[in-house]
């Protein structure tokens, strides 16, 4: 059975008109929010807008796509872990397009899928990750010498914009072993990424058309062949210096080992690349760089700006890094540096990471139904069919339910400590930023690592202060980035200004404009 346009309304989900399905509830949404706001905000407004149960359709054919709205865990996991099935295949066409071909380990399925995360799984192991931590710090330090000089000039700027390039820097030397030094200097992979993510279509469902925008298309086009070229390059230096390497081996030696290992050679020897796995190499170099820095970069925005508007929180942050490491925060990162098993002592820190994942989820899956697969309504047991609709657990819809979350809006990172014997929501099955299943996050250890360094070189330093005043955001306008500068209409979310917009990932509305100071003693 096929989900039937004309008689949506037998299905769970606001009101249905037989002509435009749900699109009229849409346009009514977004009187009521923010123009730009992320479209994963959608299936948690609309449940808690028409009092929905946590299996509900969104029905935007003809002029977006046709969804299956999922709140709730056990039916998530149903669909995630236990059966895995495959991911959307919107999700492919835009993957396509990003980096070049939907066979990456993001938005691939199937046999080829599992080969290439057999490839790339020694590549994110825990003793992999350890030897990436000095170069996590260099990079850090970089960072760090750019916001003091913002907090000398006292300026507004968007903190997104740098944290971005802090992570394309990390990532640049986790994957590639290589400096792209995007922090300090124009750097042509650096840029050729940020830009791609700038054509990206906004990602909202009521807007599928934009990517027939034909300049769409050549700036993809141009943005990728510009990738390849630069990762190419790299790629051959690597391979003809590998038997004289005694350095650290990166994500991608290991993979071109686990790869030879599968074909039963070895390369020893032969002076060029494997072409195919030259060709496979490139794309999924372009898929690291891409998952792996912009869902880092919101992500310490958001525990930056959360942790400025709870000083109790921010408090307590800075006395676990003061008790863990000493008094002096420039010590820090010399102590992590020798001691990199010190960074599981940070709990308080990882709790505040994991609630600002919980508050501001910077990515969800998308699945594809099929005519065989029917889901159990958790609040009727009516067999609801899944065929030609978007399978969306929707991570902020579970992370914000207060069925799942008490207080579900509020700051609490108390929530993953496990104090006197009562576990933490680390275990909830509705918390699930990574994701879960055969499909988790491949770089959720390295995410978490890389956040805790960069917080542990930083909260104690600076003070952070987000401002979304017209007056400030004036001053941004025209700094040659692609923030709309939006300040008209309805600017908040859940009454928090800082709500997300889609640009690659979820990330902070205009970039997270901020002014930065150093710390003033207490
Ligand atoms: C805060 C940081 C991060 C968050 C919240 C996050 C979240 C996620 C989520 C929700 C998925 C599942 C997506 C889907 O099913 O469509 C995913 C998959 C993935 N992530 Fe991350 N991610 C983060 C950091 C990273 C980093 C640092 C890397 C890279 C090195 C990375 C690489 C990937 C890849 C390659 C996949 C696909 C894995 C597979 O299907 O086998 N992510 N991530």
């Amino acid at each position: 059975m096929k989900f039937d346009h004309a008689s949506g309304d037998s299905y769970p989900g606001p009101p249905h008109h037989p002509l435009w399905g749900h699109i009229p509830i849409l346009l009514e949404l977004l009187k009521e929010v923010p123009t730009r706001v992320a479209s994963l905000y959608y299936a948690d407004l609309i449940r808690e807008k028409y009092n929905l149960g946590d299996v509900f359709y969104f029905d935007l054919w003809p002029v977006g796509m046709q969804f299956m709205m999922i709140v709730d865990p056990d039916v998530t996991n149903q669909l995630i872990v236990k059966d895995s099935i495959p991911k959307n295949s919107i999700l492919k066409l835009f993957m396509g397009f990003l980096v070049g071909s939907p066979n990456n380990l993001l938005s691939g399925d199937g046999h080829g899928w599992a080969k290439l995360r057999r490839v790339f799984n020694p590549g994110f192991s825990s003793g992999q990750l350890n030897t990436l931590i000095p170069s996590m710090i260099e990079e850090s330090k970089v960072f760090c010498g750019i916001l003091e000089d913002h907090a000398r000039k006292q300026d507004v700027f968007r903190l997104e914009e740098a944290a971005t390039l802090l992570t394309i820097d990390v990532i640049g030397r986790a994957i590639l072993d290589t400096r792209l030094e995007s922090q300090v200097t124009k750097n042509e992979l650096a840029t050729a990424i940020t830009n791609q993510v700038a054509w990206i279509p906004q990602a909202r469902p009521n807007r599928p058309w934009e990517i027939f925008n034909p300049l769409f298309l050549i700036m993809m086009w141009r943005n990728n062949r510009k990738m390849d070229s630069y990762i190419s390059k790299v790629l051959e230096e690597r391979f003809s210096t590998r038997e004289s390497r005694t350095r650290v081996k990166n994500v991608m030696d290991l993979a071109l080992e686990a790869y030879l290992a599968e074909q039963g050679t070895n390369s020893k020897g032969a002076v060029t690349m494997d072409p195919q796995f030259k060709k496979d190499a490139i794309c999924q170099v372009k898929t690291f760089m891409f998952a792996g820095h912009d869902t880092v970069s919101g992500t310490l925005c958001y525990a930056w700006y959360l942790l400025d508007k709870n000083p109790d929180k921010l408090a307590k942050i800075r006395a676990e890094h003061d008790e863990i490491f000493g008094p002096d925060p420039e010590n820090a990162s010399e102590i992590i540096k020798t001691r990199t098993n010190i960074l599981n002592k940070l709990e308080y820190t990882l709790a505040v990471l994991k609630e600002t994942l919980r508050l501001f989820p910077p990515a969800s899956t998308v699945r594809e139904g099929h005519k065989d697969l029917f889901i159990a309504d958790p609040q009727t047991g009516a067999s609801l069919p899944t065929e030609n609709f978007a399978v969306s657990p929707t991570t902020i819809g579970m992370h914000r339910h207060p069925k799942h979350f008490p207080n579900p809006h509020a700051f609490i990172p108390e929530r993953f400590l496990s104090t006197n014997g009562s576990p933490s929501e680390s275990s909830n099955p509705a918390y699930l930023p990574f994701s879960k299943g055969p499909r988790i996050c491949i770089g959720q250890e390295l995410a978490l690592i890389e956040m805790k360094i960069i917080l542990a070189m930083t909260v104690r330093k600076y003070d952070f202060h987000a401002t979304f005043a017209s007056g400030d955001l004036d001053q941004l306008k025209e700094d040659g980035t692609y923030w709309p500068n939006d300040t008209s209409g309805i600017q908040e979310v859940y009454g928090d200004e800082a709500y997300q917009v889609m640009l690659g990932s979820a990330k902070p509305r205009e970039g997270m404009p901020v002014r930065v100071s150093l710390r003033k003693s207490e």
